[in-house]
């Protein structure tokens, strides 16, 4: 019997003991072995079914020999970081849902594994149930990967979904959201961009081999998302959507970023609705990759770490190199990017000077698209008009 630990039993830690019940037999079968969750560290000991695996102490973990693989699904940095360090120095592999965490340390952590000769794996960080860091670290190893652009919060596409097609109001499908397990303890970190901010920047990473800082890359949310504008936008063949996107540049620099983009109904990505997410991974070999699925949830998340406790397992004696440097050099602002961009705008004519805009709409307000201009380009321009919204286009 393999034995395993969880910090932190709530919406994932508490999937992650789903899972491993649920599904003894396939899991049995990888491993040769049945599998089973011994300790669960929480702050208070509580009623639960799953009580009898509580402790409050960490060091029951930390230096109980039998356990060999620890699943952090704590969230946040302070507790999850100094428990990740410790299990890791105490020759354990880690697992985690963690992308702050990752976002913020990832690089270190998975130096630190490397010396201990344990693995610390993230695959449910980002597109929570879906296959995407293995296939790009691993599937698509033999291409140079030169943008990943992708839905990467399930919240806020829930939020818009709903909002939308249902006329949901915010506040309403925010709780409902927070009710499914789908928001972050705090989902400021959802609607503001944070958290699919934290998920580029770990794609990013494993993309280009070097670490993005959070703090460099601007994170837009829904929250300025103006319904007018959703509108507007459907007429013309566009759909809203909040993108977290990341590209190589000329002469070895790497830019990303998070905002609310149109997206033509052409593209599949602007099909991508409720709590699903979908990356697309451009490789000089394979052209466009698109992997789509539940990008949060209790089962989904926990599906994708306890696959990764499976892989530890597994691979006790073969660690791949993943190929992330601390190096955060080369990296540009993403206002060199050239787009066309989306205005709407509160004048009724547009000036000479923007003639070679395409007008969508016009009457008290003006709706148009410029040709491809750089975002310094188009903040001068939201300077110099009376701007409602404005936003990328997704070409
Ligand atoms: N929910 C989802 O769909 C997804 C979540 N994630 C990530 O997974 C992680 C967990 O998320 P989720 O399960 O939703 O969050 P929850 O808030 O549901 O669970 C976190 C749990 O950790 C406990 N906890 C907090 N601090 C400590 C501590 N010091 N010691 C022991 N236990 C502690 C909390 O207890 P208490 O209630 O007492 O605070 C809570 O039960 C986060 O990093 C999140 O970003 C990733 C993908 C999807
Ligand atoms: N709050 C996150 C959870 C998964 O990463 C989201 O909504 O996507
Ligand atoms: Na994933």
């Amino acid at each position: 019997m393999i034995k395993i630990a969880i910090l932190g039993l709530g919406t994932v830690g508490t999937g992650v003991v789903k899972v491993v019940e649920a599904n003894t037999v396939p899991i049995q079968h990888k491993l040769g072995q049945p599998l089973s969750v011994k300790t669960a560290l929480v702050r208070k000991l509580r009623a639960d079914p799953y009580q009898h695996l509580m402790t409050e102490n960490f060091r029951e973990i930390e230096h109980d020999g039998e356990i060999r693989v620890v699943v952090e699904t704590i969230g946040g940095v302070e507790a999850a970081y100094e428990y990740t360090r410790r299990c890791l120095m105490a020759g354990k592999h880690v697992v985690t849902a963690n992308k702050q965490l990752v976002a913020e340390h990832g690089c270190e952590l998975l130096e630190l594994a490397r010396k201990n000769h344990v693995n610390y794996l993230f695959e449910a960080s980002v597109g929570g149930g879906i296959p995407v860091l293995h296939p790009l670290t691993q599937c698509m190893a033999a291409n140079r990967v030169d943008e990943i652009y992708g839905i990467l919060n399930g919240t806020t596409n829930f939020i818009l979904t709903k909002m939308v097609k249902e006329g949901a109001s915010f506040a309403e499908v925010l709780k409902l959201a927070q009710e499914k397990g789908y928001a972050e303890a705090d989902p400021t970190a959802d609607v503001e961009g944070i958290d699919a901010g934290r998920k580029i920047c770990i794609l990013a990473d494993l993309a280009f081999g070097h670490q993005v800082d959070p703090a460099q890359v601007p994170m837009e949310g829904i929250t300025g998302i103006d319904l007018k504008d959703v509108e507007i936008a459907g007429r013309h063949g566009y759909r809203i959507k909040l993108l977290g996107r990341c590209l190589r540049l000329e002469g070895g620099r790497r830019t990303a970023y998070v905002a609310p983009h149109l997206i033509s109904e052409e593209n599949p990505m602007s099909d991508v609705n409720d709590v699903f997410n979908a990356v697309v991974v451009r490789g000089n070999a394979t052209g466009e990759v698109m992997f789509y699925g539940k990008g949060a949830g209790e089962l989904p998340t926990a599906s994708a770490c306890v696959a990764d406790v499976i892989e530890c397992l597994q691979e006790e004696r073969h660690r791949p190199e993943i190929g992330w440097s601390a190096d955060t050099g080369g990296f540009a602002s993403p206002l060199t990017l050239k787009n066309r961009w989306y205005f709407r705008v509160g004048t009724d004519t547009l000036s000479e000077a923007l003639h070679s805009a395409k007008v969508l709409e016009q009457g008290t307000e003006t709706a148009f698209i410029t040709p491809s201009i750089t975002g310094t380009d188009a903040e001068r321009l939201a300077a110099y008009l009376p701007t409602l919204a404005k936003m990328r286009v997704l070409d």
